[in-house]
């Protein structure tokens, strides 16, 4: 089964009204490549907006969400108020909250349960430092985010990876393409090993990390690239590029 092209735009905590709606008029009006699955993650504050204005055929993530059911969780945002407004998918355990909001392995883990068996589908994030690189960890760091994945979850059929190496965000210093490959087989591999044939087989393996209108051809003919988690260029016209990176 071949797998479908896949690119997610990662808005982070960007963006206005106005500069919103003029992303999602772009988007509606552009050619997009057909054989392609195109996901945005606003801030959670724009999500409605964009589910209403965005055409239907394109889908809208959360960039979190809570892994406990309604309730008293200040600040936080349930899977069913999700699928309540038509959101379908959620980005989860990106570095950022990983480094910045102290979410664990396990925390992540917990939280891409409580979606996939919610109903939601979960773009879930892993990667390694530059000091993890530069110690040649790169693998043993994403095989361990792996293994807690695994710890919590028996149905994959929800879930897309995304490798995004964390001194490539935001850096402009993309990965190249053998690295990329490289980890990206890796995961294949420890998905084969660890899960079944079929799931290495149908997951998808997203890059991410500096992706931009002009890298993103490159990237797209690996054979285990399976599509793009984009942040920066996503808020620009160049997104369209990349979602046409096989054109
Ligand atoms: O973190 C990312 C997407 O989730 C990548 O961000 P940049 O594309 O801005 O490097």
């Amino acid at each position: 089964m071949a797998r479908k092209f896949f690119v997610g735009g990662n808005f982070k905590m960007n963006g206005t009204i106005e500069s919103i709606k003029a992303i999602v008029k772009n988007l509606n009006e552009a050619q997009l490549d057909p054989n392609v699955e195109v996901v945005i993650a606003p801030p959670a504050l724009y999500l409605l907006l964009v589910r209403e204005h965005l055409k239907k055929e394109l889908e809208v993530a959360a960039q979190n969400v809570f892994d406990r059911p309604n309730g008293a969780f200040t600040g936080e945002i349930s899977v069913s108020q999700l699928q309540d407004s038509g959101i379908n998918w959620t980005i989860l355990g990106h570095s950022e909250r990983r480094t910045i909001l102290g979410e664990t392995d396990e925390v992540v883990a917990s939280k891409t349960k409580f979606a996939t068996e919610g109903g939601v589908s979960v773009i879930w994030c892993c990667g390694e430092s530059l000091e993890e690189r530069e110690a040649g960890q790169t693998v043993a760091v994403v095989e361990k985010q792996l293994a807690a994945l695994k710890a919590k979850i028996g149905d994959w059929s929800k879930v897309i990876i995304a490798y995004e190496p964390i001194w490539a965000i935001g850096t402009g210093k993309v990965a190249t393409v053998q690295q990329a490959q490289e980890v990206h087989e890796a995961i294949r591999g420890w998905l084969k090993t660890n899960v079944s044939d079929k799931v290495a087989e149908e997951t998808r393996i997203l890059y991410g990390g500096s992706v931009n209108g002009k890298n993103c051809k490159e990237l797209a003919k690996e054979k285990d690239i399976d599509g793009f988690l984009v942040g920066g260029a996503s808020l620009k016209p160049e997104f369209t590029d990349i979602i046409n990176s096989n054109l």
